[in-house]
C-alpha cells in the first residue's frame, strides 16, 4: 500500500473535486460520513457520550459531519470547538453551521484550560482538533488538553491523523500529540504511524476510503510504501516441475566464533528454510562438530583458526553471501573481511559484526557490490551514518548513505523499513515475541536464501522482511511472546509461506432450528 506525502494527499483531493465535479464541502461529507459509518456500525446505537473535539480547520470539519450525523442517529453526543486560531476553513464554516442547524445549538469553544469540560473513562473522544494541516508547534494550552485527554483514560479515537503528529518531522515536546487508540485514516495511513519515535501515540490504525480518484491513487508514484501480503504476494517465484536443488541457488553464510556459533546455524537452517537449493557454512574450527551434528543438511568449511574467522577463502561458487553474524570483532576478523571485500564480487548480505567492522573502517563501503544488503539495527545503523536528530532525518540519511554506495539497508525495529534507491518499503508482519537473541541472524538467512533463489535484492529484503514477521506472527498463537525463540521462526516459516495462498475461511453454517 501506498503512502502518501501531505502534499500528494492535498493534489488528490483537489484532483478528486476536479474530476468528479464536486464541491470540497462534499468531499468533507463523505469523510465524515465515512467516519460515522465506522463508528454506527461497532456501536449500533449504544448511548455511550461521544466528546468530539473539533479544531478549525478540515480536520475540525470532518468531526463537525460526524458529530451531526451522529446527532441526527439518535446519539449521546457533545460537541467542541478548540480555539487555537481565528481563521477557520470555508468548509469548517458551513459545516458549523450545518451543525448549529441540526442540534438548534453552537458547540462550545474551547479557549484555555478552564473551559475543559469533565471526561470520564467511560465516554469516547473523538480528536478531530488538527490533521495533516499541522505546520508549526501545538500551543502550550492545547497541549494539556491532549494531555488531559490521555489522563481521562477514555477510548480516543483519532480523525485522519492523531493531533500533534507531523506528517514530516516528530514533534519536539513529550506529550505534544493525542495519544490515540484508533486513528480513522483518510485513504492511505500516514509515514508517522510505523517510525519508533511516534509509535507511542499509536495503536491501531485503519484506511478509510474516502473515493479519491483511483486513477491518481494508482499512477502516482510515492516514497514509502507499507508492505502487506498483497504487496509481496506478486513477488512470489513458482517452482516448476522440473527444478532441481541447483534452481535455486547456493547460499554461503561465513560468521561464528568461540561461543557463537550457533549465530551460524540459525543464519543457515533459514537459508535451506527459505527455499534455497544448497547452504555452506564458513566458521572458525571451533564450529565444525556443531553444525555437523545439529545440522546435517548444511555443508560446513573450516578457517584454520579455532575460534576467530582469520582469513576468508574457499573453492566453491556460492549464489550469494551472508556475511557477518556471529563473527565478532577480532583484529583478525577485521583484517580476513577487508581482504575479502576488497575482491569479492558475489552478492553480498552484510550482518551484525560484519557491519561493525566496516564502520570502524568505513573505506570498505566502496568496495560492497551494487545491491549488497545490510541489516543493521539502529545502533548498528547509527555507527554507519552518525546520529540523526529524528526519525525522519534518520529515514533522509539512510537514504542519501544508500545511494552514495547504491546498497540497500534495512533498518531492523518495530517496522523493519527498507531503504532502496530513495524509497521507503516499511514492513507491516512482526511482532514483540521477535525481542530474543538469533532472530536477526534467521531474517539474515532468509534475505541470503532468497537471494540464492533468483529474487532481487529489493524483492529477497521486502519478502524476506514480510516471511520472518508473518512466521513469528503464526508462531505467538501456539508459543505466546514470551516462550518464542528464533528456531521457531524457522520453523513456523513453513506456514508463513502457506499463509500466503490461504484462502480466508468460510462462514461457518448457522445450525438449522429442529
Ligand atoms: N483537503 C481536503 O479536501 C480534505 C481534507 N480532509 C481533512 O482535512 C485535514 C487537513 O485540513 P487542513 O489543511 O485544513 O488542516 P488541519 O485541519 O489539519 O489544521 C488546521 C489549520 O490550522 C493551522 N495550523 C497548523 N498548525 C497549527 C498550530 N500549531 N497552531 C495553530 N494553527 C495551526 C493550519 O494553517 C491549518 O490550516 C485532513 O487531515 C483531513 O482530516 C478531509 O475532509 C477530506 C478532504
Ligand atoms: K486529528
Amino acid at each position: 500500500m501506498k503512502i502518501f506525502s501531505k502534499e500528494q494527499i492535498y493534489e488528490g483531493d483537489r484532483l478528486t473535486i476536479k474530476k468528479q465535479n464536486i464541491s470540497s464541502a462534499d468531499l468533507m461529507e463523505r469523510a465524515g460520513m465515512s467516519l460515522f459509518n465506522w463508528l454506527d456500525l461497532r456501536l449500533k446505537g449504544a448511548p455511550v457520550p461521544i466528546l468530539v473535539f473539533c479544531g478549525i480547520g478540515n480536520n475540525g470539519g470532518d468531526g463537525l459531519v460526524l458529530a451531526r450525523h451522529l446527532v441526527t442517529h439518535g446519539y449521546n453526543v457533545k460537541t467542541f470547538v478548540v480555539d487555537f486560531s481565528d481563521t477557520r476553513s470555508q468548509d469548517f464554516l458551513h459545516n458549523y453551521e450545518r451543525l448549529k442547524e441540526t442540534t438548534k445549538d453552537w458547540p462550545v469553544s474551547i479557549h484555555d484550560e478552564s473551559d475543559f469540560p469533565e471526561i470520564t473513562n467511560k465516554d469516547i473522544i473523538i480528536d478531530a482538533i488538527f490533521g495533516v494541516g499541522l505546520n508549526r508547534p501545538v500551543a502550550d494550552w492545547v497541549i494539556n488538553l491532549f494531555k488531559y485527554f490521555k489522563r481521562a483514560e477514555a477510548l480516543t479515537i483519532s480523525v485522519d491523523i492523531p493531533s500533534g503528529l507531523f506528517t514530516d518531522r516528530s514533534p519536539k515536546q513529550e506529550g505534544a500529540v493525542v495519544k490515540s487508540n484508533f486513528i480513522l485514516s483518510f485513504q492511505t495511513p500516514k509515514l508517522a504511524f510505523f517510525l519508533p519515535g511516534t509509535s507511542k501515540y499509536i495503536e491501531q490504525w485503519e484506511a478509510l476510503d474516502i473515493g479519491i480518484d483511483q486513477e491518481y491513487m494508482q499512477n502516482t508514484e510515492t516514497v514509502a510504501h507499507i508492505l502487506g501480503k498483497l504487496d509481496v504476494l506478486p513477488m512470489y517465484k513458482q517452482r516448476d516441475k522440473f527444478s532441481h536443488k541447483g534452481t535455486f541457488g547456493h547460499g554461503l553464510i561465513i560468521g561464528g566464533s568461540y561461543g557463537k556459533i550457533g549465530a551460524v546455524q540459525l543464519a543457515s537452517r533459514a537459508v535451506l528454510a527459505a527455499g534455497a537449493g544448497l547452504v555452506t557454512a564458513y566458521v572458525p574450527t571451533c564450529g565444525y562438530v556443531p553444525l555437523q551434528s545439529a545440522f546435517p543438511e548444511a555443508m560446513v568449511i573450516t578457517d584454520a583458526d579455532d575460534k576467530h574467522i582469520s582469513a576468508i577463502n574457499f573453492e566453491i561458487t556460492p549464489t550469494v553471501i551472508g556475511l557477518g553474524v556471529g563473527i565478532g570483532t577480532d583484529k583478525k576478523t577485521g583484517d580476513a573481511l577487508e581482504a575479502f571485500l576488497k575482491t569479492n564480487t558475489t552478492p553480498l548480505v552484510l550482518d551484525a559484526d560484519g557491519l561493525n567492522i566496516i564502520s570502524k573502517n568505513k573505506n570498505l563501503l566502496v568496495h560492497l557490490p551494487a545491491d549488497t544488503i545490510l541489516t543493521p539495527h539502529p545502533k548498528e545503523l547509527e555507527r554507519l551514518i552518525g546520529v540523526w536528530e529524528d526519525d525522519f532525518d534518520k529515514l533522509e540519511k539512510t537514504k542519501a548513505f544508500a545511494e552514495k554506495y547504491k546498497i540497500l539497508v534495512l533498518i531492523k525495529g518495530a517496522n523493519s523499513i527498507a531503504v532502496y534507491q530513495n524509497k521507503l518499503y516499511i514492513n507491516s508482519t512482526g511482532n514483540p515475541g521477535l525481542a530474543t537473541g538469533g532472530t536477526g541472524d534467521v531474517l539474515t538467512g532468509v534475505i541470503t536464501g532468497l537471494l540464492a533463489q533468483g529474487y532481487s535484492a529489493l524483492e529477497a529484503t521486502c519478502f524476506g522482511m514480510y516471511l520472518h514477521g508473518k512466521s513469528a506472527d503464526l508462531a505467538v498463537e501456539t508459543k505466546g511472546y514470551q516462550s518464542l525463540i528464533a528456531s521457531d521462526v524457522i520453523t513456523y516459516l513453513a506456514d508463513a509461506y502457506l499463509d500466503l495462498f490461504a484462502q480466508p475461511a468460510p462462514v461457518a453454517e448457522q445450525p438449522t432450528q429442529a
